[in-house]
């Protein structure tokens, strides 16, 4: 466990300062879902941005080659600190590439729901990479970092940089594109409460090719773009229509959509006021769903 005041505890063996990475709450503005492979995944176009806000995790080096994690923050008890954790597979999948002998305490106060489609848990293992990465003074070549994150999950690539990125592939091809607009726009994230599984929303697609994503501007995202899992995580999960009905009467509202495969759903507005206001009438007329207010993460 880290001491509280960041000094070194000899006891139990930690060395060095704290050092703390936020795991950025991950949107997907559009999601076009193209083919499915050979290998069970699919081929997907998707834009994703971050917000500013996520889950934070806080971490000391040891020198006794464990691995030690500890959960708090509001959605911290859905989730165990056990093996399946991703920040311990993440920790794990770099001890093992490096052959590292040092260890790490690690805290992570989950603030982002869990399942709920803005990759907390992806999000999660890339912060985690980081923090080892500094809290062990190493450097991992960027082509071999990117493979480690995609053995830890499709989403966690893209989770490394935590800018906005064009996204290919199952989640490997990278691209980072601007949109002008876009950045440090007001967003507002509404979950209903309910998680979904992935893999279940993606069984759920109809198989239909919709076509090509167009992310050249706000209006080509808006008016030309989707989200393919909206409707099957829809007839899983209704409620995700009340948060979409909920946020498209807002006003001066940009864009409003669900996230991944949900249930999360994002709006986005022209002003911090319209934000504010939108997250108040969504808090009142619903006090069990979780509503965050954030931007999106410049580059
Ligand atoms: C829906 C998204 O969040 C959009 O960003 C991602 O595509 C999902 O990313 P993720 O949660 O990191 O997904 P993974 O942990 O790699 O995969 C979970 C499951 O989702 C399905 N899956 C995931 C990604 C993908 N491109 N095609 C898929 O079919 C697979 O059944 C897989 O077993
Ligand atoms: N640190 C973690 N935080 C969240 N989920 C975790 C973590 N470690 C393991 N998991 C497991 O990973 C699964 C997916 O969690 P996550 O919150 O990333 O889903 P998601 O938001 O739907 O992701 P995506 O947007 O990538 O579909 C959950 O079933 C959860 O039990």
């Amino acid at each position: 466990m880290p001491h509280p005041d960041g000094k070194m505890d000899a006891q139990i063996g930690l060395v060095d300062a704290p050092v703390t990475e936020i795991a950025y709450a991950k949107v997907n503005v559009a999601l076009h879902v193209r083919a499915r492979r050979d290998d069970g995944y699919h081929a997907l176009e998707s834009l994703f941005v971050f917000a500013e806000h996520g889950d934070r995790l806080q971490g000391q080096a040891t020198d006794d080659g464990a691995i030690d994690l500890a959960i708090d923050g509001p959605f911290g008890a859905a989730l165990g600190a056990d093996a399946d954790n991703l920040v311990v597979r993440a920790a794990r999948a770099l001890q093992a590439y490096l052959g590292e002998q040092r260890g790490a305490a690690i805290r992570l106060t989950k603030y982002l729901p869990v399942a709920s489609g803005i990759g907390g848990g992806s999000a999660d293992a890339a912060a985690t990479l980081r923090l080892l990465a500094q809290l062990w003074d190493v450097r991992i070549e960027a082509g071999e970092l990117a493979g480690l994150a995609l053995d830890l999950g499709s989403d966690v690539p893209a989770c490394v940089a935590s800018v906005t990125q064009m996204v290919g592939g199952r989640g490997e091809r990278l691209a980072r594109h601007a949109v002008d607009g876009l950045e440090g726009c007001p967003m507002l994230l509404v979950n209903p409460g309910v998680g979904v599984s992935t893999a279940q929303i993606f069984a759920g697609w109809d198989r239909v090719d919709r076509g090509p994503l167009d992310g050249s501007s706000l209006e080509a995202l808006r008016d030309g773009a989707r989200n393919d899992l909206e409707a099957p995580a829809l007839a899983i999960a209704p409620v995700i229509g009340d948060v979409l009905a909920m946020l498209a009467v807002q006003e001066d509202l940009l864009l409003a959509r669900m996230s991944g495969s949900g249930a999360t759903c994002f709006a986005l507005f022209r002003s911090d006021r319209a934000l504010a206001a939108a997250a108040q009438a969504v808090r009142q007329a619903n006090p069990g769903w979780w509503v965050m207010e954030t931007r999106i993460r410049s580059a």
